[in-house]
């Protein structure tokens, strides 16, 4: 088929190559200032394939930076209280400076309660109460990181939020809730869809900006996507499909990241940023505000 307007795509492997490499610097440096290397504690509860896959990606992606990774694997009959005790064990472990909990956990458990074992000094996956307050209210502390690689792409390619209307599709603690929060500290008017949402497609085709976080493949249909529009597609399904039909919506949208290669590099390189952030804090070390903002990178 013969396409005119194609949309630009948003590289996130690109700038995430960028930013990780000034993690990674910065990482070297604080090694050699303190004789310690950042650490991120990663906890995995039950052997889902996606999870373990997820996991494994973010310990070789922090091993290619410098930071250290300890793993935590505990069997998917792990009770609330066994959870909490693993996380609050790594909350008051001088060697471990970020702590990431693998979302979902097994349903029996409660994921908030776990979540909230995390020290909010080493929250560097934004999940606490805390720091999606901080961040709702523009208050320094760790944002949630796919949240925060989609602000930091949008920023990028130069995206004006002010007084557009950004439509989330999900509202899940740890994506949707907060990529909406951030867009609306960045004055978008913001809507948020859910499983309950009425004639969502309507609401859909308003969409200046528009972020998929649903977990559906292709459930956001390319027809709907509004001329021009800027589509960030989070979702990331088996086999590297989005939310959205990409064929369709990238003929329609005028910015739109690509499954695989968009959000997901992004987030990893978020949650390497704040590791290191985390981890120069607790030695003692200032922080470098340039490492996400990854100017002159190159
Ligand atoms: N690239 C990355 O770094 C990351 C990618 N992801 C991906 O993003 C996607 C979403 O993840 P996550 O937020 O954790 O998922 P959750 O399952 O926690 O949340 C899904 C959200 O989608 C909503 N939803 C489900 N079905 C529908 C429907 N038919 N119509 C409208 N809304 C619906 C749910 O609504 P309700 O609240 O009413 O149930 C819920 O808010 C997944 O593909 C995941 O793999 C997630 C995290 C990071
Ligand atoms: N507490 C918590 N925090 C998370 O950040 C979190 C989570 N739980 N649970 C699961 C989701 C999923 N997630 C991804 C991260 C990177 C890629 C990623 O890098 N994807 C590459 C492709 C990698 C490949 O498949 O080779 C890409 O999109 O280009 C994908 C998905 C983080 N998550």
């Amino acid at each position: 088929m013969h396409q005119t307007h194609a949309a630009r795509l948003m590289d996130g492997t690109g700038l995430a190559r960028r930013i990780t490499e000034r993690s990674a610097a910065r990482a070297a440096q604080i090694t050699r200032d303190t004789g310690t290397a950042p650490c991120l504690a990663t906890v995995l509860v039950g052997d889902d394939p996606a999870s373990v896959t997820y996991v494994r990606m973010k310990r070789a992606r922090c091993e290619k930076a410098g930071i250290v990774s300890r793993h935590v694997g505990l069997p998917s009959t792990t009770t609330t209280a066994e959870l909490v005790d693993a996380v609050s064990a790594l909350s008051q472990d001088p060697q471990v400076h970020g702590i990431l909990l693998q979302h979902p956990v097994p349903s029996h458990i409660d994921e908030r309660a776990a979540f909230e074992a995390i020290a909010p000094e080493k929250d560097v996956d934004g999940v606490t109460m805390r720091s999606f307050a901080a961040m709702s209210f523009g208050l320094p502390g760790f944002v949630s990181c796919t949240p925060g690689g989609i602000m930091r792409l949008l920023e990028e390619y130069d995206v004006d939020l002010a007084g557009r209307h950004a439509v989330v599709v999900g509202r899940s603690a740890i994506l949707g809730k907060p990529v909406g929060m951030l867009l609306l500290a960045g004055n978008a008017t913001v809507t948020y869809c859910h499983s309950r949402t009425k004639d969502l497609e309507s609401i859909v085709r308003q969409a200046d900006i528009l972020v998929a976080a649903v977990g559906r493949p292709q459930f956001i249909r390319g027809e709907d996507v509004k001329p021009g529009a800027v589509v960030i597609d989070a979702g990331y399904n088996p086999g590297n499909v989005g939310d959205v039909d990409f064929e369709t919506a990238q003929t329609r949208a005028s910015l739109i990241t690509p499954v695989p290669g968009g959000v997901g590099p992004m987030t990893i390189a978020v949650l390497l940023a704040q590791t290191v952030d985390a981890a120069a804090r607790q030695l003692g070390l200032g922080p470098d505000r340039r490492v996400l903002s990854c100017d002159g990178a190159r």
